[in-house]
C-alpha cells in the first residue's frame, strides 16, 4: 500500500467525534477508493483529559496546534473547532504552509471567505467546507459543480436544525421553548453559544455562504436581514395552524432585475408546501435554476455523524486531488459583485396580531393608517375582545416592506394601539 495521506484535526467535539468515528469504520474502503489510506496524524483538542466521544489514541491528542500546522507530513487540515479565533489564524497559517484545508466553520466562510479563498487559490490549494451549510446535505457541490449550468434564481430553506427542532416541538406537542432548547443542546445540535441559533445567525451564514455561490457574488453576514425566532409566541402558532400555515425559521435569498435579496426570519407557509414538512432537525434547501427548475435538497442539517459525513466527503475529495495533483480546481466562483436589496424593498404578504383598546371606531381608524400607506386588507382574521382590550388579527395582500413598517411605525404613536403583538411574513411557497 502506498504512503497515506495524512490529516491533522483541530478540535474533537460533537463533529470531530463524528468524523474521526467515520475515518475509522470506512478506513480500507477509503483505502480502496484512492488506492491510497487516509490517516489521521493528530487532534488538537482544548483539554487533554476530557472525555471523548470515539475511541481516541491518546497519543493522537494534542494541545499544541504547531503539531499540526508545522508538520509537513500533514497534508489536509480539517478544522472543526468552530468561532472566529483562532480557527482563522489556524487556517491561514495551514494554507500559508501548503496545507490543504477542510472546514465545517460558517461563521468563519460567511465572513472571512473571500480572504480565505484569496490564500488558497495563490498557493492552489483545496478549501472545502460542505459541512458549513446545512450539515450531512449535499448543497456547496451540487450548487457550485452539478447545477453550475444554471442561472440561479431563487434559494428558500430551512437551514437550521435546532430552531426548526424547537419550532416542530412546539407546534406538535405545545412544548416550552426554553425546555426543548436544551434537548437540542444536549443532542449536539445547538452552537457552542444557542443564541446564534435562536436569533438566525446561524442559518444566516449559512444563507450567506450559499447565495455567494448560487449567485455568483460575495453575500457576507452583514449583507443578511437577520430575525431569529424568540418572539414566536404559541399563540401565533395557533392562528396559524387554523388558518392551514406552518411556522418556520426560512432562508431566502432570490435575484431580482440584478440584485440579490437575501433575509432570514420565521415565516408561515402552507401546510401543503413541501418545507412544512420538514421537521425536527432536518433541512431542506429548495433551488430554482432557469435550466434544471425546481430541486430540494434534504437531509440532517446537524449532528455528529450527519456533519461528519459531510466533513469526511470534503477529505476524500481533497484527497483524491492531491494524489492526482491538481489540487485548487474548483476555487472561489464569486466573480460578479451584485447589489445586495435592503429588506425595505421586499414585498410579501404579512400576518399581523395588534392589540388595542375595546371602542368604537379603532378598527376604522387602523384601517385608515393602512390605507394611507397602501397596505390592504386580505383577510381579517380575528377580532378578540380581553378585557378591555381587542386582539386584531389579519392577514395583509402583498406590501412593500417599507410600506408596512411605516404603518405599523404610525400605528404604535396611536393611544389606542397598546401594541403590535407580533408581526410574521406570509411565504407563498
Ligand atoms: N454541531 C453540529 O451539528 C454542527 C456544527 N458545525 C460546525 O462545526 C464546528 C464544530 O462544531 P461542534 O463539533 O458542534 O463544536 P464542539 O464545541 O462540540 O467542539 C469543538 C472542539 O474544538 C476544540 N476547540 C475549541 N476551541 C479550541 C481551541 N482554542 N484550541 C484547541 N481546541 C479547541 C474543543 O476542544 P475540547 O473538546 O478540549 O473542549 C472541541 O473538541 C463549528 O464550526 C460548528 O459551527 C457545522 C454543522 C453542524
Ligand atoms: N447549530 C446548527 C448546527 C449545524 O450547522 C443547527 O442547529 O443547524
Ligand atoms: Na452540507
Amino acid at each position: 500500500m502506498k504512503q497515506p495521506i495524512m490529516v491533522g484535526l483541530l478540535g474533537l467535539g460533537t463533529v470531530g467525534g463524528g468524523t474521526l468515528r467515520i475515518l475509522q469504520n470506512r478506513v480500507e474502503d477509503i483505502a480502496q477508493r484512492l488506492g491510497r489510506p487516509v490517516q489521521v496524524k493528530k487532534v488538537l483538542v482544548r483539554n487533554l483529559h476530557k472525555p471523548r466521544p470515539v475511541v481516541v489514541d491518546p497519543a493522537l491528542l494534542t494541545d499544541n496546534p504547531a503539531d499540526i500546522l508545522e508538520d509537513p507530513e500533514i497534508s489536509i487540515v480539517v478544522e472543526l473547532m468552530g468561532g472566529i479565533h483562532p480557527a482563522l489564524d489556524y487556517i491561514k497559517s495551514a494554507l500559508k504552509a501548503g496545507k490543504n484545508v477542510v472546514t465545517a466553520n460558517k461563521d468563519l466562510m460567511a465572513v472571512h471567505g473571500r480572504e480565505l479563498f484569496d490564500l488558497a487559490e495563490a498557493k492552489e490549494l483545496d478549501l472545502e467546507f460542505e459541512a458549513s451549510v446545512a450539515g450531512g446535505i449535499p448543497i456547496i457541490r451540487p450548487l457550485k459543480v452539478c447545477l453550475a449550468a444554471n442561472r440561479i434564481e431563487e434559494l428558500k430553506g430551512i437551514i437550521n436544525g435546532t430552531t426548526n427542532f424547537i419550532l416542530t416541538k412546539m407546534t406538535q406537542e405545545g412544548s416550552d421553548f426554553g425546555e426543548v432548547l436544551k434537548e437540542a443542546q444536549a443532542l449536539g445540535y445547538a452552537e457552542a453559544d444557542p443564541t446564534a441559533d435562536v436569533e438566525g445567525l446561524d442559518a444566516a451564514r449559512k444563507l450567506a455562504i450559499v447565495a455567494s455561490i448560487a449567485f455568483n457574488s460575495r453575500i457576507t453576514l452583514n449583507d443578511v436581514y437577520v430575525e431569529g425566532i424568540t418572539k414566536v409566541t404559541a399563540r401565533d402558532i395557533q392562528y396559524a395552524r387554523q388558518m392551514g400555515y406552518t411556522i418556520k425559521l426560512l432562508g431566502i435569498a432570490k435575484e431580482i432585475d440584478g440584485k440579490v435579496e437575501a433575509r432570514v426570519h420565521p415565516a408561515m407557509i402552507p401546510d401543503c408546501h413541501p418545507l412544512a414538512a420538514v421537521n425536527d432537525a432536518f433541512n431542506a434547501i429548495f433551488v430554482k435554476g432557469d435550466a434544471v427548475g425546481e430541486t430540494m435538497f434534504y437531509g440532517r442539517g446537524a449532528g455528529d455523524m450527519p456533519t461528519g459525513s459531510a466533513v469526511v466527503g470534503d477529505i476524500i475529495d481533497v484527497a483524491r486531488n492531491i494524489i492526482k495533483g491538481h489540487t485548487g480546481r474548483i476555487s472561489c466562483t464569486c466573480y460578479h459583485q451584485k447589489p445586495v436589496r435592503p429588506i425595505g424593498e421586499i414585498v410579501c404578504k404579512y400576518f399581523l396580531r395588534l392589540v388595542v383598546t375595546e371602542k368604537p371606531g379603532v378598527l376604522a381608524a387602523i384601517a385608515g393608517v393602512f390605507g394611507d400607506q397602501g397596505v390592504s386588507i386580505q383577510t381579517l382574521i380575528q377580532q378578540e375582545t380581553i378585557g378591555d382590550s381587542a386582539e386584531i388579527v389579519l392577514v395583509t395582500h402583498p406590501v412593500r416592506e417599507d410600506n408596512l413598517q411605516m404603518a405599523l411605525k404610525i400605528l404604535s404613536d396611536m393611544p389606542s394601539v397598546e401594541r403590535v403583538g407580533n408581526v410574521i411574513r406570509v411565504e407563498r411557497g
